[in-house]
């Protein structure tokens, strides 16, 4: 399986959502970056599972145990591995799976590609809790961009088939009153109307035993221009490649997007001006990206969440073992909607591109190279 990414700083992911623990192994940031252990817990609280009504019910503490790579509030130069333990499992609702996939999951796909040895429960080494190491990673990659002024933030975008909107976020400059929005608001949203009426949105189609999806916008204000390559090491490929590696995101787009195939060239286009000795474009459609290099404007992106396949309804499947027709009533603890816990998510992976970027071209200068330890 291909859970391995990376060209300077390298990633790897193991595990499944039903065995013992999970974690990953992050390889190539350089010794002396303070790490908060605290702040990253912060970071994976905000994504763990069983925390409120728009979550799944499985419960865990999510707690991450580094075991490596990082000493006394910095990172040592070895590789930083990091494991959480799988508590609450019910393997036995996902017992009838392997017989009878289910629709929207990786089940008949994994039984076709793997011969039936795939770990069936709780969706194996394809389920979201995957997620869980990834925001290890990318929470240390998170404060390691801090360091070089650089600030990520997303936030739930649009949501259902309503498509309630939030509002979205400044593509020019951080604005300090939507963050703080976003973290304070009971979903992750801009806007608190768009928050209630997207948790009412959720809360419905779970009483129908039902799902919805959406869509995250991610914004990483403070990236200095000149990251990246042309062709297939573009800054857009790189940040595209870790999304679709998240489960259940079905599209990426960057800037203006899908919607600029709509616009006229006068419309897109960023036109520069000078501004105090500084090119500086005066709108923000290509997302901060340019022939797959940054302008110095903030990098935007967003990602499609599809609804959650486990749905309580009936559904049509098939007896891999009958070789015949059946219907599938799925009994086991699901999202009703990825898309407010997939926020953080958006966030990780955004930061392990750009560390993986920056580090390649040589722009990850930590504001203090000579440790004062050694003064
Ligand atoms: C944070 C997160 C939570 C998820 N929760 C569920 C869930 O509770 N039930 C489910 O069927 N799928 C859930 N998924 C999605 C499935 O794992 C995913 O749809 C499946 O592995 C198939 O992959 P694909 O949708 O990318 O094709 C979740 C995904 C993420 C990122
Ligand atoms: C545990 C998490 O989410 C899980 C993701 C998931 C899936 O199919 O992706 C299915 C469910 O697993 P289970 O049946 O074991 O409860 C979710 O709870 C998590 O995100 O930490």
């Amino acid at each position: 399986m291909s859970s391995f990414t990376g060209n300077v700083l390298k990633l790897s992911i193991f595990g499944q959502s039903h065995s013992p623990a999970i974690g990953c192994s992050l390889d190539g940031i350089p010794a002396g970056v303070p790490i908060d252990l605290e702040r990253l817990q912060l970071f994976l609280d905000r994504r763990a599972p069983g925390r409120n009504e728009t979550a799944t019910a499985r419960k865990e503490t999510d707690t991450a145990h580094i075991i490596s790579g990082i000493v006394d509030g910095r990172t040592c130069g070895a590789p930083i591995s990091g494991i959480i333990k799988n508590a609450d499992t019910r393997s036995q609702d996902y017992s009838n799976l392997r017989r009878i996939p289910r629709p929207g999951h990786a089940d008949y796909a994994a039984y076709i590609k793997y011969k039936n040895n795939h770990d069936v429960a709780g969706g194996g080494h394809f389920s979201g809790r995957l997620t869980a190491p990834l925001c290890i990673a990318g929470g240390i990659a998170l404060q390691a961009l801090e360091t070089q002024g650089i600030r990520i933030a997303a936030h739930i975008a649009a949501l259902g088939p309503r498509d309630i909107r939030d509002t979205p976020l400044d593509p020019m400059k951080p604005n300090q009153v939507q963050l703080k929005a976003i973290s304070t608001n009971p979903l992750p949203c801009v806007s608190a109307h768009a928050a209630a009426s997207m948790r009412e949105c959720i809360v419905d189609a779970k009483s129908h035993m039902d799902s919805v999806g959406g869509v995250i916008e991610c914004v990483a204000y403070g990236v200095p221009a000149g990251i990246g390559d042309p062709m297939f090491d573009g800054i857009e490929n790189r940040i595209a490649r870790l999304a679709f590696g998240i489960p259940a995101i079905k599209g990426v787009d960057f800037g203006a997007g899908f919607s600029s195939a709509r616009l006229m060239g006068s419309q897109n286009n960023d036109s520069y001006r000078m501004q105090d000795g500084q090119v500086l474009p005066q709108t923000n459609n290509a997302g901060g990206i340019v022939g797959g290099i940054t302008t110095g404007m903030p990098v935007i992106w967003h990602m499609a969440v599809k609804p959650t396949p486990s749905i309580g309804q009936q559904q049509d499947s098939v007896d891999l073992e009958a070789h015949e027709n059946a219907e599938l009533k799925i009994h086991g603890r699901h999202d009703p909607c990825i898309v407010p816990r997939a926020v953080p998510v958006a966030e990780a992976v955004c930061a392990v591109a750009l560390l993986d970027a920056m580090l390649e071209d040589g722009a990850f200068v930590l504001p203090c190279q000579a440790d004062a330890r050694f003064r």
